[in-house]
């Protein structure tokens, strides 16, 4: 294939992942898949330097930060970690430290590798006063009243050694003890399990209401101290002193003296670290020594003193004993393997899937056959391939079936499409209880105390049929349903009450109108901001928007050529659900800078990088994000990335501080 071509493939891939990941704290392949996808890239770029973005996923660090809470500027950035599963790679790390080093000693510590997600705790006069997300590494979240909800972190220290400014950085997590009672209480609500601990810590750290957050007992690991006051030589000291202080951090780190001790640490962690109080993803190898680490200094993306160690991911064989077909929400039909019980990564597992009729085929799945599986970030586990050696005699294959398991209508699978699908929409058990449970979840309405259990109850019962149907129900609907007392019943009223007020975006995406996701919607309401606005949009008005295709578009056309759905939202817009939303209008104050654009790179002293867009736009500029020939200003703030500013030297870009841009405007 096209060098060219597959590296704009990866970055697209990447984003994917990047954007489900940090934005919706799932994962959609597994970690070390993640990771081998940006290796390739990164050796693609290297490789062809002619090709690389100066915004490529292997230059930025992956997270950002959200609307939800108030955005805080990091004093220091907030970086990843390099990394690899090889132990070779490591040797090679520890070549260039040396080299970097110019033949000095030096010592390494080694650390575990906290399978959460980063944070910042800024302490002034002994207490605490801010704990921030990592974000995109320059600006965070401030979560302040959820970090305090870390019962072992010391809100107010007595230690005379920390000076009265300082940072600390840390790992929060979800301890294993409170993700297993978590989601056996989950699943005897019938609600869907938290996936994994690190996702669920990810969404937990940013829950808006602090009292859900305590209830799950957060707990976190201190790893460094940041800053130009850190009163001590090496990290080694620090790490000493923190714990002295009371802050929690791991007893499990160790001083190095070589890449081969570090390697028996790596060794002596390996089963070990599955007897911790939390999922570890590796090892992380420090340079010990304050001096030496600022002499090795940093990449646009991670420190060039550290790398961590991950261990590659575990596989596990079993016997495969039958398919069974599940119906999701929009009609899509998954094959899931039911295995014989294995242990694999700390779990019992028992189903793997298998995706899709493709994926089947590749495998080539027999009854009986003995397979390999995998677990990645997701609870089940997938099935990565067959042990051949160990198939029988006449075996016979696995047949994806011709019609729906759940309503026996003809299974249709549309060219180019991967997945089977039952077009039975209206009449098909699963997916009208797949569409309900869509509607009622987190992201989109948020109706809690309603788990799936009861949904499906409801349905089966013939009470309800359609999401507009749960502004309908009240105490009498409930008659003679078993196992519901009158307190349940209120909270589920309560709560299905409170949905009224959630917004509009939310609401968009809870109608699982097709390829409609939560970021899709939020940019149709940001365009169109009422569901009138909405359903009047034309074809081309709708591909007007950016991030809209064709596909979003027609499946947009075909929602509301539906007069069923027509009919469910009048119904959802009589019950007072709230179909548009007012969005902040940029007010024009000027014109000084129309048909000019801008990149905007770094942190600036007067702006919040926001307030810096709205300004551009205010004046008639525009806002792009990646520097080309056809760009007219780079607005260059503190700390920007080196990458982007040899981009621009190289088109000469004129490149402007934030000074000079405001004497643009005049
Ligand atoms: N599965 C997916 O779809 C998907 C998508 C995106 C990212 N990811 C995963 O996330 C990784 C990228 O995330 P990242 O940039 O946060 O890198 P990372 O998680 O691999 O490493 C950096 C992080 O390690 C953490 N850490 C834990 N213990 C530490 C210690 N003792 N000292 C210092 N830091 C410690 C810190 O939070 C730090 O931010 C990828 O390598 C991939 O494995 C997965
Ligand atoms: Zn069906």
């Amino acid at each position: 294939m096209d060098v060219k071509k597959r590296m704009d493939e990866l970055i697209l891939q990447i984003n994917r992942y990047n954007e489900a990941y940090y934005q919706h704290n799932e994962s959609l392949i597994s970690d070390q898949e993640f990771d081998n996808l940006l290796a390739e890239l990164q050796k693609l770029e290297s490789e062809n330097p002619l090709f690389a973005y100066p915004d490529s996923p292997t230059q930025r660090v992956g997270g950002t930060i959200t609307k939800q809470f108030k955005s805080v500027k990091h004093r220091y950035p907030m970086l990843s970690l390099g990394n690899t599963y090889s132990e070779q790679e490591l040797r090679d790390f520890d070549d260039r430290v040396a080299k970097g080093l110019e033949g000095e000693d030096y010592e390494y510590i080694c650390e575990l590798k906290f399978d959460g997600v980063a944070l910042s705790f800024w302490y002034e006069n002994g207490q605490l006063i801010k704990g921030v997300t990592r974000g995109d590494g320059t600006r965070g979240d401030d979560i302040t009243n959820n970090i305090k909800t870390i019962k072992h972190l010391p809100l107010r220290l007595n230690s005379s050694i920390f000076p009265r400014e300082f940072e600390l950085r840390g790992e929060g997590y979800m301890p294993l003890s409170s993700f297993e009672a978590i989601n056996e209480q989950k699943l005897k609500q019938g609600e869907a399990p938290l996936a994994n601990p690190r996702n669920a810590a990810s969404g937990t750290f940013k829950m808006q209401d602090s009292a859900e957050v305590a209830r799950r007992n957060m707990a976190c690991y201190i790893y460094a101290m940041v800053g130009d006051e850190n009163p001590f030589q090496t990290h080694e000291e620090s790490l000493i002193a923190l714990n002295q202080a009371d802050f929690p951090v791991s007893p499990t780190w160790k001083k190095c003296k070589s890449i081969d001790e570090v390697l028996e640490y790596i060794h002596s962690w390996k089963d070990k670290r599955n007897e911790l109080p939390l999922n570890t993803d590796g090892i992380v190898i420090k340079v010990n020594d304050y001096e030496q680490q600022n002499r090795l200094g940093f990449t646009a993306k991670s420190p060039r003193w550290a790398i961590a160690y991950k261990y590659p991911s575990e596989i596990a064989e079993t016997e495969i004993l039958s398919i069974s077909y599940q119906v999701g929400r929009t009609g899509n039909v998954t094959p899931v393997a039911n295995l014989t019980p294995v242990y694999l990564a700390g779990t019992m597992v028992k189903r793997a899937s298998v995706h899709n009729a493709n994926e089947m085929d590749r495998l080539d799945l027999r009854k009986h056959d003995t397979v390999f599986v995998e677990k990645g970030g997701e609870i089940i586990p997938k099935i990565t391939s067959v042990n051949l050696s160990k198939r029988k005699e006449n075996t016979q294959a696995f047949i994806f079936p011709e019609q729906c398991p759940a309503c026996g209508s003809t299974l249709v699978r549309q060219e180019g499409e991967a997945n089977h699908y039952c077009l039975n929409e209206k009449k098909c058990p699963p997916q009208i209880k797949g569409k309900i449970e869509h509607f009622i979840q987190r992201k989109a309405l948020n109706i809690e105390n309603l788990g799936v259990e009861t949904i499906d109850l409801l349905v089966e019962k013939g009470i309800i049929h359609h999401i507009s149907d749960l502004y309908q129900l009240n105490e009498q609907s409930f008659q003679g349903l078993e196992g519901f007392q009158s307190k349940s019943i209120s909270n589920i009223l309560t709560s299905i009450e409170k949905s009224k007020s959630v917004a509009f975006r939310q609401v968009l995406f809870g109608l699982g109108i097709r390829h409609v996701g939560a970021t899709i919607a939020e940019k149709l309401v940001q365009q169109f901001h009422s569901i009138e606005k909405l359903q009047k949009a034309t074809l081309e008005e709708l591909i007007a928007v950016p991030e809209i295709g064709e596909r979003i578009a027609n499946s947009l056309k075909e929602y509301f050529d539906d007069a069923d759905n027509i009919q469910q939202l009048e119904r959802l817009k009589e019950a007072g659900v709230q179909l548009s939303e007012e969005i902040k209008e940029i007010v024009l104050e000027g014109e000084a800078l129309l048909g000019k654009s801008f990149v905007i790179s770094g942190v600036f002293k007067n702006f919040e990088r926001e307030e810096l867009k709205d300004k551009i736009i205010a004046h008639g500029g525009k806002v792009v994000s990646s520097i080309s020939s056809k760009l007219d200003y780079l607005v260059a703030g503190e700390n920007m990335g080196p990458a982007k500013l040899e981009k621009a030297n190289s088109l000469s870009i004129k490149i402007i501080t934030e000074e000079e841009f405001l004497a643009l405007l005049n």
